[in-house]
This record gives C-alpha cells, sequence and structure tokens, in this order.
C-alpha cells in the first residue's frame, strides 16, 4: 500500500487555552495538490505550523509514514511558503541571495543574518555558492520565472515576486512536500494567475505534493486535486469534484470567504 506524503490525526491546537484547532483528521497522498479552505481565523496556520513542528499540539501527525526523529528529519525535505512575507525596505539581500538561503548551512543563515545588520559587502561571501548550488538556484529561479530579477533586491519586489522568489527559495531544496499559507491575498489577477501557473507546473512536472489554503475557490476549483474544509473543527475532505457538486458546503465556504475578503477591504 503506499505511504502518505502527510497523516494528520486528531490533532488539536490551543493558544492560551483556546482551541484553535478542534481534533482534525486528515490525509494528503503522495502527488496530491490539497486545497485548505476556511474563513480568516478558521486555523490554518496553527495547523501548518504544527505540521512544521513550530508549533505544540495534540494528536499525531506522520510525514511519509515517519514520527519522532525520522520527522524531524523529514521536514528539512518540506517547504514552507508563509502568509506574508515582509521586508525591510533597505534589506539588502538580492533574489538570489533569498533563493539561496534554501540551500545554506544553519551555520551560515545564522552568521549571514548577524552580519547584515552591519556589513552588506561581507553578506555577499557568505552567499558565495558552488557552482552545483548556483544551478539549482538558477534552476528554481527559471520555474518560477524570476530568472531576470535576480539581481534586484528582494525588497523592491511586488508582493507576488516576493513570493515567488520564496518558493523558488524552497525549490532548492528540492522538497517532497510543499506547504504553502494563502501566498497570494491580497496582490492583482495578473500575479496571481503567475503564481497559480508555478503551482501548477511544480506540482505536474516536478512532482512536488502540495498542500495549499486559499479563499479563492475558482483557483482551487482549477488547481485542487482534493479539498479539504475547516473552521477550527474539519468539515470536508475528498475529491475535488465531490466538493464542487456540494452546493451548501460551496455556499457555506464562498460565503465566508466573500465575507472576509470584504471583511479585509474594510480595514
Ligand atoms: N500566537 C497566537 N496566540 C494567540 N492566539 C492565536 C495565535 N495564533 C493564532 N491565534 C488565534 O487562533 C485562531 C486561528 O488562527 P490562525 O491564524 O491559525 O487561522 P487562519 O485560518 O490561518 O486565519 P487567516 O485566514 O486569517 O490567516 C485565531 O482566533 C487567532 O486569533
Amino acid at each position: 500500500m503506499p505511504v502518505n506524503a502527510l497523516d494528520v490525526e486528531n490533532v488539536s491546537v490551543s493558544h492560551n487555552g483556546v482551541l484553535a484547532v478542534n481534533k482534525i483528521s486528515f490525509n494528503v497522498q503522495e502527488g496530491d495538490l490539497l486545497g485548505i479552505v476556511g474563513p480568516n481565523g478558521a486555523g490554518k496556520t496553527s495547523l501548518f505550523r504544527a505540521i512544521l513542528g513550530l508549533q505544540n499540539y495534540h494528536g499525531k501527525i506522520k510525514l511519509f509514514g515517519y514520527e519522532g526523529n525520522q520527522y524531524t528529519t523529514l521536514l528539512s525535505m518540506v517547504g514552507y511558503v508563509p502568509q506574508k512575507v515582509n521586508f525591510e525596505p533597505n534589506f539588502p539581500a538580492t533574489v538570489y541571495d533569498v533563493v539561496a538561503m534554501g540551500i545554506l548551512s544553519k551555520k551560515k543563515l545564522v552568521k549571514g543574518a548577524a552580519l547584515i545588520q552591519d556589513c552588506g559587502c561581507c553578506w555577499n561571501r557568505i552567499f558565495a555558492t558552488s557552482s552545483k548550488d548556483s544551478e539549482k538556484i538558477e534552476e528554481a529561479l527559471k520555474i518560477v520565472g524570476l530568472e531576470s530579477f535576480k539581481d534586484r533586491r528582494i525588497s523592491e519586489l511586488s508582493g507576488g515576486e516576493q513570493q515567488r522568489a520564496f518558493i523558488a527559495k524552497s525549490l532548492v531544496k528540492e522538497p517532497l512536500l510543499m506547504i504553502l499559507d494563502e501566498p497570494v491575498t491580497g496582490v492583482d489577477m495578473d500575479v496571481q494567475n503567475k503564481f497559480y501557473s508555478v503551482l501548477r507546473k511544480i506540482n505536474k512536472e516536478n512532482k512536488i505534493t502540495i498542500v495549499w489554503s486559499s479563499h479563492d475557490l475558482t483557483a482551487i476549483s482549477d488547481l485542487a486535486t482534493r479539498v479539504a474544509c475547516m473552521n477550527r473543527e474539519l468539515f470536508f475532505h475528498g475529491e475535488k469534484e465531490e466538493f464542487f457538486a456540494n452546493k451548501d458546503m460551496l455556499k457555506t465556504y464562498s460565503e465566508s470567504a466573500m465575507q472576509m475578503h470584504m471583511h479585509k477591504h474594510d480595514l
């Protein structure tokens, strides 16, 4: 029997005694592109942080069938693109540097982080990469369509372009699984569409299993193979076709997605 890329079994997450994720169970098969939908505050990020080992939780999570120490080792093969990445306007790293961070050793990263405070030129030496690594970085930049941006400062890029750079940073690790947390919220349609075509490509051509949260049901309908709906608890997990054939489910999640979209624009 094939092993699942991810098994989430009865997982709960609390913040200061308040349940954000309540006994959720689902699995992700290898090659899946699972779209997770749920309104703001539904617990999606809390769940992702638990999977990534960044958050305490109750229950069981397995990566490729493994728990414990093997799970921790496998985490280095999980790529993560967070919801929002904010760079200081003067952050000196280029797009190339940011992607290179995906394969630099922790020691070099810590040294680089210290240097960035006071010495921009040493930063470049820290990020000098071997020719094999350079090839990987160039390839990742090509996949996300940012080859011509590699020498630009990351802080100068638009939100959607920065997210693509973060996908490239995950890709250089040659991940087995990628987790993307509402990666293109608030960016324009054109940028979103470019981002979605990258998502499709890395799932279909690079055969990377993807877990992706989004409020965009049209994009979920276009790209996902399976869908999960959550609002603290899991309300649905199954084939995309089954989700989109369920009018009640669709209405609930379309409405909540719309309300939250309006809410965001009201702020
Ligand atoms: N560090 C924290 N401390 C306290 N409460 C938290 C913390 N992180 C999240 N929460 C709360 O947990 C709940 C779930 O938040 P979470 O960010 O996981 O939801 P989400 O589905 O990712 O939301 P969104 O779509 O808005 O990003 C929310 O009520 C949030 O306020």
